[in-house]
């Protein structure tokens, strides 16, 4: 026979957690003080316009982990401290981040899920927007997609980033669930399929197996899909929860995307370095002559130091017919030193060498 364990009465339990509660507020708002002296110390220091520091909100992050012994999940742990340090950073400075809008789009999660949700989100029309509102100081930073583990590389991302000096200072992945909603009372009244082409894209062989005579539309968002779903019960849009939130559209089909592990990586620009915290990316973008072996030679820098390379994109210059740059990330801090005498063979041996930045490795 089983025996049920002893368990304290109710109220007893819920007297320790009133005492809890009370000793955690004390906790957070003596940690919100500490943030609030760290704000005149850096003032003291000169250093006014770098409130939000990247590299210690990730060793934060992953020393949580690292103490974490449960029973609460690690991820759990760390979304609490996450959220933390969003509130204390509020408290010494307000933050405003540009992302890809409307209200409800991946980006928008992206920035939450990076800076916690005490940060102001500003949505802009278009990727290139958000680099003017940062170029501009409209907003502190900006978080824009840069790839897709289904449909690969977000190519206005690299070619804005061609013209403009902003710096990569962190980078966040959101795992990208496509949902079909809509007022249709079944698929079979859908006529019309509104959504961003990437997410089209990410559901092509679903909407060939379910729906393959609807008509498709791409439109500028998955939220402006949403919206114009919203007005025609005969149309349907493909997008994240948030939009069918923010629309109040029925969800009739949920996770559609062709790949189960659909995710999206964003990076975080701004104006500002971040310093190295041990587990680092630096993102860079060279070009080289169009002589046999060039590339051969360039990569060569990263191999003969050790240095692994975590991606490859190339893309045409924008100056000269068939004329390329390449955008890699390697593993590695520009502080670093092995990855700094790596970056200075690279550059003896390429035309062109933009370091776009170095930053903490996404921890959440
Ligand atoms: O350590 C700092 O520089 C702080 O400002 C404190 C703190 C935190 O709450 O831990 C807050 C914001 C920064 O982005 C990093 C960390």
């Amino acid at each position: 026979m089983s025996s049920i364990p002893s368990v304290r009465p109710l109220a007893e339990i819920r007297t320790e957690i009133d005492a809890i509660d009370a000793e955690i507020l004390r906790l957070i708002n003596r940690r919100a003080q500490c943030a609030e002296e760290v704000a005149k110390a850096k003032i003291a220091d000169g250093e006014q316009g770098t409130f939000y520091r990247p590299d210690r909100e990730a060793m934060v992050l992953r020393r949580i982990k690292d103490l974490n012994r449960g029973p609460l999940p690690d991820p759990t742990a760390m979304r609490f401290f996450r959220e933390l340090m969003s509130a204390c950073l509020a408290l010494e400075k307000p933050l405003e981040v540009a992302f890809l809008g409307p209200e409800g789009t991946f980006s928008q999660q992206a920035v939450f899920k990076h800076f916690g949700s005490s940060v102001n989100t500003q949505p802009v029309a278009a990727i290139s927007d958000v680099f003017n509102a940062v170029e501009l100081d409209k907003c502190h930073f900006g978080v824009v997609p840069v790839e897709n583990s289904t449909e690969g590389v977000i190519n206005h991302t690299l070619d804005r980033f061609l013209m403009s000096p902003l710096r990569i200072c962190g980078e966040v992945e959101v795992r990208v669930h496509q949902n079909l909603m809509g007022h249709a009372a079944s698929l079979s009244e859908i006529r019309e399929i509104f959504s961003h082409q990437q997410s089209l894209a990410q559901c092509r062989l679903w909407l060939d197996r379910h729906l393959p005579q609807v008509k498709v539309t791409a439109v500028s968002s998955n939220a402006e899909a949403a919206r114009l779903a919203s007005l025609d019960k005969h149309a349907a849009a493909i997008a994240g929860v948030a939009a069918a939130e923010v629309y109040q559209l029925p969800v009739l089909e949920t996770s559609i995307e062709d790949q189960a592990n659909n995710t999206t990586r964003f990076i975080v620009i701004g104006k500002q370095d971040s310093a190295p915290t041990g587990k680092d990316k630096t993102s860079l973008v060279f070009s080289t002559g169009n002589q046999p072996g060039a590339l051969y030679k360039a990569l060569e820098s990263f191999a003969k130091f050790g240095i692994g390379m975590v991606n490859i994109e190339s893309r045409p210059s924008r100056q000269g017919l068939w004329e390329y740059v390449f955008f890699i990330d390697i593993d590695g801090h520009g502080a670093d030193p092995k990855v700094a005498e790596a970056l200075g063979l690279l550059r003896a041996n390429v035309n062109m060498l933009k370091l776009l930045g170095s930053y903490p490795k996404a921890v959440l």
